[in-house]
């Protein structure tokens, strides 16, 4: 399912708040259809370790300057997509909670929005793709032939990461965990450039109630309407 009739590549969205189980559909539908995996949280989180919540004191001109020197790109490594940011894959490093924080504030600006969106539609040019974050199907992709919103209670996404930490072995709290997908969401939503909302026609999937496998059911069946309907 690599080309579709409407315009360009094929391309799959799904969009929606923190650990809400984004980048583990996206990795597994990318899988399934034989397409790319594109995860913009990443790029976001990257950039902000690498250029620091300082960036918010540039100007414009400035920061436009800043991006002429940088450059994201997508490769195909054994049967994974790997993201690398000036050159360097981008590992581990970028997952933990303060770089979701860090990434969350540096996403407020809008030179930064448009740089990294004009990266992500140039990878979009070039494959098929399933593009996960907050504004791929109503900003950077929205003639997307399918595009999903997922949500789930902050409680519920909560205890997910947090039991995803303690079986990586890290102690946070269940707590500290909640207020900050609190302050995410709440950063994510009321920002004044692209904030996180469902497009008019996308496809809302509460995953609260449903395990991961339920979640991917769900999506490969909407996947197939849409396919259905293209022939
Ligand atoms: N439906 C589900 N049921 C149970 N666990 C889930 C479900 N969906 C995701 N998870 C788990 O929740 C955690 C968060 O998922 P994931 O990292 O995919 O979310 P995300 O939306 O990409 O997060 P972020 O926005 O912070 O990058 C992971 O441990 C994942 O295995
Ligand atoms: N398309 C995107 C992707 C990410 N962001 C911002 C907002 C998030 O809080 C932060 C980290 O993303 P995550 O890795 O948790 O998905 O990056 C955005 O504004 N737009």
């Amino acid at each position: 399912m690599r080309e579709f009739a409407g315009k360009g590549n094929f391309i799959v969205t799904i969009d929606g708040p923190a650990g809400v189980g984004k980048s583990t559909l996206a990795k597994r539908l990318a899988k399934h259809l034989g397409i790319a995996y594109l995860d913009t949280g990443a790029m976001y989180r990257s950039l902000a370790l690498h250029a620091g919540a300082g960036v918010a004191d540039l100007s414009d001109a400035e920061m436009r300057e800043m991006f002429t020197a940088y450059s994201y790109a997508l490769k195909k490594e054994d049967d994974q997509y790997a993201l690398y940011f000036n050159g360097k894959k981008i590992g581990e490093e970028i997952r933990t909670e303060k770089a979701g924080r860090l990434a969350s504030v540096v996403a407020k600006i809008p030179e930064v929005r448009k740089a990294l969106q004009k990266f992500q539609r140039e990878i979009g040019e070039e494959t098929a793709l399933v593009a996960e974050g907050r504004d791929m199907g109503t900003v950077v992709f929205p003639y997307a032939p399918v595009k999903f919103f997922l949500d789930a209670r902050p409680e519920v996404r909560a205890k997910r990461r947090y039991d995803e930490l303690t079986g990586k072995g890290q102690q946070e709290k269940y707590e500290d965990i909640l207020q900050n997908i609190i302050a995410r969401d709440e950063q994510d939503r009321n920002r004044a450039a692209d904030p996180l909302a469902p497009h008019e026609n996308a496809i809302i999937v509460d995953t609260s109630e449903l395990d991961i496998e339920g979640v991917f059911q769900e999506l490969v069946r909407h996947c197939q309407i849409v396919a259905a309907g293209d022939k």
